[in-house]
């Protein structure tokens, strides 16, 4: 554990506009480290909805391509710190079974932000017939192969496929996109850390440590509750002594809840569910959806939208992640920070 070093006002509410990016309070090199929060920097206010113009002069767009970026320029170095030194390049296997677009997309940006930090990428495409022996075979020599630090299984699986088998498969040395239940296990558990933190909801919680959100005592409202994002990104939120509230399919009048929410996080797959009404004036929105929707004003005929309507977010949150550029490119680089810790946790090299 590191805490930040930082001696910071300490009064209790500083108002939104002191929150500026590339403000000398922005932690450096905090991804994978635990903080201390001492700068509460993103305003709490009154629960009277304005849902006309921003009471707001100091409105953050969270900016996840510019923290992505930072935070690979970051592993680039340490790639070759450890390079230097063991002789060892970080590798990362990305196995995808079937042809859906978005997930060969993912997996192109994948390896793409592999090679801009010297991470090596293999990356193996079985067709969508494929069977679980099929997919557990190249498991099972990933789990063996010495160059190989990290092994990810793009999800969703075919329907035929049994995904808690496949998963399960992975070592849990290996599992950086932590959906292991040993590392769910410890996730959950009090009083123990996990070796892998799954990556989009670690990007999320990433993006509030930058932006100096005070996550302490204030409610937090998840809308979704996936193994991927919506459960995880609940607990590290409690984790870190949030109240936390899930809404899932079935909740009745959700927006009676987020409206309560100093922070609230997006994970439903719904485009633009999260109206401007729904959010209390001032709070933090993370809008992790990643939603494809009919736009015949572009040329390719889709446009990507989140769960935020950020239109509206924008004139009542003090902060809202942009879709894209939010938390997609946060979670790619969290991938190849969980693949640097585990090259480095292999190696034994600090
Ligand atoms: N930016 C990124 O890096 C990533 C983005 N995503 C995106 O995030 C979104 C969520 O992904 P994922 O968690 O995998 O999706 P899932 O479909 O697995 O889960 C969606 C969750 O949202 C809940 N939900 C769905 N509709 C509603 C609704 N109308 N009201 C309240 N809750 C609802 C579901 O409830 P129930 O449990 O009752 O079914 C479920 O818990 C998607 O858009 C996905 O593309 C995903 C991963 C990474
Ligand atoms: N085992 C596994 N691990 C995952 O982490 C995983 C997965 N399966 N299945 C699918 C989801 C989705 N996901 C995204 C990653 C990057 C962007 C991303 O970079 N998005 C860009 C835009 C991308 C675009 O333009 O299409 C952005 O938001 O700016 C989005 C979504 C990881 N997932
Ligand atoms: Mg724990």
């Amino acid at each position: 554990m590191a805490p930040l070093m930082f001696t910071v006002s300490t009064s209790p509410l500083v108002h939104a506009h002191s929150n500026i990016r590339n403000s000398v309070f922005m932690p450096r090199r905090c991804f994978g480290q635990i903080h201390l929060h001492t700068t509460p920097s993103i305003r709490g206010c009154s629960l009277s909805i304005r849902s006309t113009s921003s009471p707001y002069s100091g409105f953050t767009r969270i900016d996840g391509k510019k923290e992505a970026k930072s935070i690979r320029d970051e592993i680039k170095i340490e790639v070759s710190r450890m390079n230097a030194s063991k002789n060892v390049v970080p590798g990362l296997a990305v196995i995808l079974v079937g042809e859906r677009k978005d997930s060969a997309s993912y997996v192109r940006s994948k390896k793409k932000a592999c090679e801009s930090v010297g991470i090596k990428s293999v990356d193996v495409c079985l067709p969508e017939d494929s069977s679980e022996e099929d997919v557990l075979k190249y498991i099972l020599s990933f789990n063996e192969d010495p160059s190989i630090h990290g092994i990810l299984v793009q999800l969703p699986l075919p329907s035929h496929l049994n995904e808690h088998n496949i998963v399960n498969a992975i070592c849990k040395e290996k599992d950086v996109d932590g959906f292991h239940p040993f590392n769910i296990g410890l996730l959950a558990k009090r009083g123990s850390e996990p070796d892998f933190v799954p990556c989009t909801p670690k990007g999320c919680i990433e993006l509030l440590h930058r932006y100096n959100v005070e996550i302490e005592g204030k409610r937090a409202v998840v809308i979704g509750r996936s193994n991927i994002v919506g459960m995880p990104v609940a607990h590290l939120l409690q984790n870190e002594d949030a109240t936390v509230t899930t809404i899932h399919s079935k909740t009745r009048n959700p927006e009676e809840i987020t409206r309560e929410a100093d922070i609230l996080i997006a994970a439903a797959g719904q485009p633009n569910m999260v109206r401007g009404s729904w959010i209390k004036p001032g709070a933090v929105v993370i809008d992790v959806g990643i939603n494809h929707v009919q736009d015949l004003n572009v040329p390719s005929g889709s446009r990507l939208v989140g769960d935020v309507c950020y239109e509206e977010a924008r004139k009542v949150a003090s902060a809202v992640t942009p879709v894209p550029g939010g938390v997609g490119p946060m979670t790619i680089a969290m991938l190849l920070s969980n693949t640097l810790t585990s090259a480095k946790s292999i190696h034994k090299f600090q």
